[in-house]
Parts: structure tokens; C-alpha cells; sequence
């Protein structure tokens, strides 16, 4: 075994090409033996082994930085760079994160998650070597899905203007994004694959200037780069990274080693100002379920390494709940729409897109995009339902506020994934949704504790035409409760009393309101009663109830999973901040919280119901 020998990223240098061949079926195999078991991005992975073992071939990992977007694709990138013997604990708690993480690793240039950063953090380090006197190559690797957010284009510009040398993209380019890619660009870059003359154009080029001597090569593939950048335009109108200004080579089989390294050789040794090279890769490869299903196994569960069959309890979540409400509500009103920012699957929205085609909308990777658009459809009369997770939606907080909160556009914001995501970690949890709208003038927050209120406030966004209404639930399967069953004639905004009885109380909203349940029952098992409220709306607070508990209890208890910063807690502690009532929150710390089984994360950071139950109780015999 070749992998076995690798301890540090040196060594693949002196690799011989059929060695790295060979290295390339091992890593693959080491990729689907542990994401079979841990779960993971594992179709993306698959697909750059063979990029990112011509990386380490051709450049130095600490000198050259090297930026992944995303990251989820940089599986390989962790094996090769030092990390193969904690590959087994990928995504688990206090084990190796499922992306890039400049604390885990020297080797990681980037901390990454979120998409469509890769450029602009490449392009800033270009700056930051220049201005050091620093050497090396910079190198942003960004897929064709992860290009579709606008500061991929933002980063572009900016990058064609500064004209660094020495600064490289790549464009991993498999025509998905988690679902098939969208948009202009997408058909752009298929239009660009199919043009075979500028590719041959290319190759003569290269070819010819294997036959000049070493010395003056380099001034010639500088002409010919000149040269190109005219003829080209006459070949292949319009390279839109051409006019940018980077220089165009491409399109290669990502999956080609013996070619990748040619190219990106040439490309390291002798080409000027930045260069886009587009490399062509099979999202799975090498895997054959996942080459059969990219999207399944984009981000997988733990599967059967066999068959490739996928563990799953059957059991509908949060996300598939709002996807079929609002199938329900379209059905009753044509004026329903629904928006993704390359999320369909995730969001739960796959079904209303086969059966409403044409009041579907994937923007592809821009949720910022997606919020004005949907802004602009309000305008108009729709009313559109902008399904986003947590953490994603915080790229979109200036159009949250500008563009549909100011002008009390009747926008709704299902916003998924709220509270903590488990495996994917701390660039996924949906931790700060409540801080970020609550200050938001306008806007109506609502929180479902049980799949029967999800559908309950949907219903009522639906007919809701005063402005912006946002719906925040949890990633996984959706809690059918009994906990308030009433849901004809559904007002949100009064709070549920659940138990009125005590000089304590416990206000809590969302799936944390199992949480304060427990924490009820273990109280009263004490034969310490407690008052036990039920807020399903955050924003506006129910302040006759909040007001009247401050007046009857000496202490409460505020349970949310969101960051206590700014959340329900803390507005509630403001509302009653003149009231003789003592008032603990309960929710996230300030600190980023890593990866693991939400189980043991909020094990970590002291919020499960024996946890609380003991604070409490400390906090009342003090
Ligand atoms: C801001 C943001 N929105 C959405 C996502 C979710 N997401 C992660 S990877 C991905 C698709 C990326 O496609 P591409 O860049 O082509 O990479 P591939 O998986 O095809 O290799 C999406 C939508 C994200 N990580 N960040
Ligand atoms: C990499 C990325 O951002 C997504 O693939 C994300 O991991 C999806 O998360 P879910 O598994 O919760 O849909
Ligand atoms: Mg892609």
C-alpha cells in the first residue's frame, strides 16, 4: 500500500505517475470505507482525489496555499496532508471536522463551510504574499455550483483588476451543484466544453513551445498568451473569465493525472497574471452508487458499503413536513411560490417542484439573490415561501432588513436547520437566526415546538399579507405532540400556559421546549412546581403574559436553541429589565460549538434536562 506510507505531503512529490495512479484507487477506497460508517460529503470527495493528488505533486502545501470552497470536497486533501490515522473519526465528536479548519491542520489555508469564498480568500493571501515579500502559489479550487454565488463573481473581478501572478483557479467543474446545477452560467460552461477548436488552438500552442529552447519559452508562451487572448475572442466569443481577465485553460479530465499534471505544470512554471483552469470531473467517481446517484451521496448517512444502500428510519422531518404543507397550500392558492438557494432536496421541497414546476425557483448558491427575488415577487402580489437553512440565511441579513422588512413585504422565511446540525458542525448550526432577526423591525418570528404547529403557522404565514414572517424548525424528524392540539382558528402569538403553578418559570420556545418540559417534570418530582410557558412566537413577545409572570415569581428560566445572545432570553430579560423577577437564560454560550451527535454537544455545553434541572436548583438553594 502507497497510502500507508504517506505521512506527510513531501512525499507524494517524488511519486512516479502510475504510483500516484495507484495511490489515487487507494485513497478512494480509504474515502467510502470511512464515510460508510461516519457519514459525509463522500460524491464530492470522490470526485477531487485525482485533483488534489496532482496538487501535492506539483506544489509545496505550506508554502503554496491552497483554498478548497466549501471544503466538503477536501476529503482526500486530509488523508494526503497528515490526517489519514483520525480519517476514521471524520465528523464525529472532537474527531477531524468534514471540512477545511485552519486549527485542525497547518495544511488548511482556509476555514470553510459556507460556499463561494474560495476567491476572494486565495486572491486576499496573493495580497498578503505580495505585500510580505512572500513566494508561492495561491490557489482557490471552487466547484461549478460553489461559481454561482455572487462573491465567486465579486472575487473574479476584483482578481482580473489586481492581475496577480502566481494566482490560480480552479474550476471543478461537474455539472452539479448538490442537485444538477442551475443557471446561465451552468449553460455557459457546457457551451465552453463542447468548443473543441479553442482547446486545439491551446494544444498546438503548448505543443510548439516544447520545441523552443528552455530560454526563450518563457517569453513565447507570454505572446502566445497575448495572442490567444485575441484569436480567442474570434474561436470562442465572449470567455467571460477571459474578459475578467484571467487567462482561460481548459477545459482537462480532472480525472487524467498523467494530464492534470501536464497542464497545471505548464501553467505553475510559465503563465503570468491569474489563470482559470476549468478541469471536467464525475461527482462519485470511482464509486459506482454514488457515480449512479451524486445527489444521495452528496451528503450521505452511514450506508451499507456493499450495496451502497442508505440507513434510514423512514420517519418524516421538519423539512419534508414544510414541503408537503406548502404542496397543500399552493394547491388552495396559485399565488404561492417557493425559492431555494440550491437547497431543493434539503429543504424539503423535491415534490413541490415536480408538481409546480413553474412556481418552483433553485437560484442556485445566492441567498442573497433569493431574498430580493422574492422581495420583487411580492411586489407583484405573490407570495413567496424562501425555504433556507439557519446558517445560510445569514448571508442574506442586509436583504432581510432593506429589501423586505423595511417596505413590510409579505415575504415567509422557512428557515431550516435552526438550532444545532450535529456532524456537519460549527459552520452549519443554525445557532444565531433568533439574535439576527430579532433586531429586525417588522418582522414576526415563530418558533413550532410540534410538527402540528409548523403546519399551523404556515397556513397562517400564508394568509398573512403585513409583512415578512419568519418560521424557524429544526434539522431531523418532526415532533408530533400533543402539546397543543388546538389548532383551529391559530392565533401565534399568545403564549401557551402549560402549567401555572409556582414561584418559578420556565418560558421556552421551539423544540427547546421539551427540554424545559423535562425540566418541569424532574422539578416536580422535587416537589418544586413550576410555571411552564410555551412561546410560538418570539417576535412579537407575548409581554401581557411575560409581564404577569414577572409579578407572581421570583425567578425565570428562559430555554431556546439558539445563541443566549440576543435570542428569545434576552429579550425577554430586556422587556422585564425594570421588573423585581430574577431571569436566567438558557440556550447557547458564546463560543462557536463544534461537531459531533447533538446528544453529546449539548452534553458539552450543560443544556440537557438533568444538566439544567441541577443549575436551576443550585440557583434557587443560593
Ligand atoms: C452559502 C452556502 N449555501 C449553501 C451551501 C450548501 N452547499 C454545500 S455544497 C453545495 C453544492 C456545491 O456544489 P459545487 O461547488 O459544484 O461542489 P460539488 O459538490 O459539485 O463538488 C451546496 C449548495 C453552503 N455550503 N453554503
Ligand atoms: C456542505 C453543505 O453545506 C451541505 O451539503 C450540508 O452539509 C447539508 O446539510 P444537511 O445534511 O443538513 O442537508
Ligand atoms: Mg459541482
Amino acid at each position: 500500500m502507497i497510502l500507508e506510507q504517506i505521512t506527510e505531503p513531501k512525499q507524494i512529490q517524488a511519486l512516479t505517475v502510475s504510483e500516484l495512479k495507484i495511490l489515487a484507487k487507494e485513497v478512494r477506497s480509504r474515502i467510502v470505507e470511512v464515510v460508510s460508517k461516519t457519514g459525509g460529503h463522500l460524491a464530492p470527495s470522490l470526485g477531487t482525489v485525482d485533483l488534489t493528488i496532482a496538487l501535492l505533486h506539483l506544489f509545496d502545501p505550506l508554502k503554496d496555499r491552497i483554498v478548497w470552497d466549501v471544503g466538503h470536497q477536501a476529503y482526500s486533501w486530509k488523508i494526503l496532508t497528515g490526517r489519514n490515522a483520525q480519517f476514521d473519526t471524520l465528523r464525529q465528536y472532537k474527531g477531524l471536522s468534514g471540512f477545511t479548519n485552519r486549527e485542525e491542520s497547518p495544511y488548511d489555508a482556509f476555514t470553510t463551510g459556507h460556499s463561494s469564498t474560495s476567491i476572494s480568500a486565495a486572491l486576499g493571501i496573493a495580497c498578503a504574499r505580495d505585500l510580505n515579500n512572500e513566494q508561492g502559489h495561491c490557489i482557490a479550487v471552487i466547484g461549478d455550483g460553489a461559481l454561482t454565488g455572487g462573491m465567486s463573481f465579486e472575487a473574479l473581478n476584483h482578481g482580473g483588476h489586481l492581475q496577480k501572478d502566481k494566482f490560480i483557479v480552479i474550476l471543478n467543474d461537474n455539472e452539479m451543484s448538490i442537485s444538477k446545477n442551475v443557471g446561465g452560467l451552468q449553460k455557459y460552461m457546457a457551451r465552453m466544453l463542447a468548443s473543441k477548436s479553442y482547446n486545439v488552438l491551446k494544444k498546438q500552442v503548448w505543443d510548439f513551445s516544447y520545441t523552443l529552447p528552455a530560454n526563450i519559452r518563457r517569453s513565447f508562451i507570454y505572446g502566445a498568451q497575448k495572442l490567444e487572448e485575441s484569436m480567442m475572442n474570434i474561436l470562442v466569443p465572449n470567455i467571460i473569465f477571459e474578459d475578467l481577465g484571467f487567462k482561460y485553460v481548459g477545459p482537462i479530465d480532472g480525472h487524467d493525472i498523467e494530464q492534470l499534471l501536464k497542464i497545471i505544470k505548464r501553467v505553475k512554471n510559465f503563465m503570468v497574471g491569474p489563470v482559470l483552469i476549468h478541469i471536467v470531473t464525475q461527482k462519485g467517481k470511482g464509486y459506482p452508487p454514488a457515480e449512479k446517484n451524486s445527489e444521495l451521496f452528496h451528503g450521505t448517512g452511514p450506508f451499507d458499503l456493499k450495496t451502497g444502500k442508505q440507513i434510514s428510519d423512514g420517519k418524516q422531518t421538519w423539512s419534508e413536513l414544510m414541503g408537503s404543507t406548502l404542496i397543500t397550500l399552493a394547491q388552495k392558492d396559485p399565488k404561492i411560490i417557493a425559492i431555494t438557494a440550491a437547497m431543493t432536496a434539503g429543504t424539503g421541497l423535491t415534490k413541490f417542484e415536480e408538481t409546480y414546476p413553474d412556481r418552483f425557483f433553485d437560484v442556485g448558491i445566492a441567498e442573497q439573490h433569493s431574498v430580493t427575488l422574492a422581495a420583487g415577487m411580492s411586489t407583484k402580489g405573490l407570495k413567496p415561501f424562501v425555504a433556507i437553512y439557519s446558517t445560510f440565511l445569514q448571508r442574506a441579513l442586509d436583504q432581510i432588513i432593506h429589501d423586505v422588512a423595511l417596505p413590510k413585504l409579505p415575504v415567509v422565511f422557512c428557515i431550516d436547520r435552526a438550532g444545532l446540525v450535529g456532524e456537519d458542525g460549527a459552520t452549519h448550526h443554525g445557532a444565531f437566526d433568533l439574535s439576527y432577526l430579532n433586531f429586525v423591525p417588522n418582522m414576526i418570528i415563530l418558533t413550532p415546538s410540534t410538527a402540528e404547529e409548523l403546519s399551523a403557522m404556515l397556513f397562517w404565514a400564508a394568509s398573512y399579507q403585513e409583512g415578512p414572517v419568519a418560521i424557524r424548525y429544526p434539522r431531523g424528524t418532526a415532533i408530533h405532540s400533543s402539546v397543543h392540539k388546538s389548532l383551529t382558528n391559530f392565533n401565534p402569538f399568545p403564549a401557551i400556559i402549560h402549567s401555572n403553578k409556582g414561584k418559578i418559570a420556565l418560558v421556552a420556545c421551539g423544540d427547546a421546549f421539551f427540554t424545559a418540559e423535562a425540566v418541569h417534570n424532574l422539578l416536580a418530582k422535587d416537589k418544586i412546581p413550576a410555571q411552564l410557558i410555551q412561546l410560538l412566537s418570539v417576535k412579537p413577545l407575548d409581554e401581557n403574559t411575560l409581564l404577569s409572570l414577572a409579578s407572581t415569581c421570583n425567578y425565570i428560566f428562559t430555554f431556546e436553541n439558539n445563541a443566549v445572545i440576543g435570542g428569545m432570553g434576552a429579550r425577554i430579560a430586556q422587556l422585564l429589565a425594570t421588573e423585581p423577577v430574577k431571569i436566567i437564560n438558557f440556550g447557547y454560550p458564546d463560543h462557536f460549538i463544534a461537531q459531533g451527535k447533538n446528544s453529546e454537544l449539548l452534553d458539552e455545553i450543560g443544556f440537557t434536562p438533568n444538566k439544567l434541572y441541577k443549575q436551576i436548583v443550585q440557583t434557587l438553594n443560593e
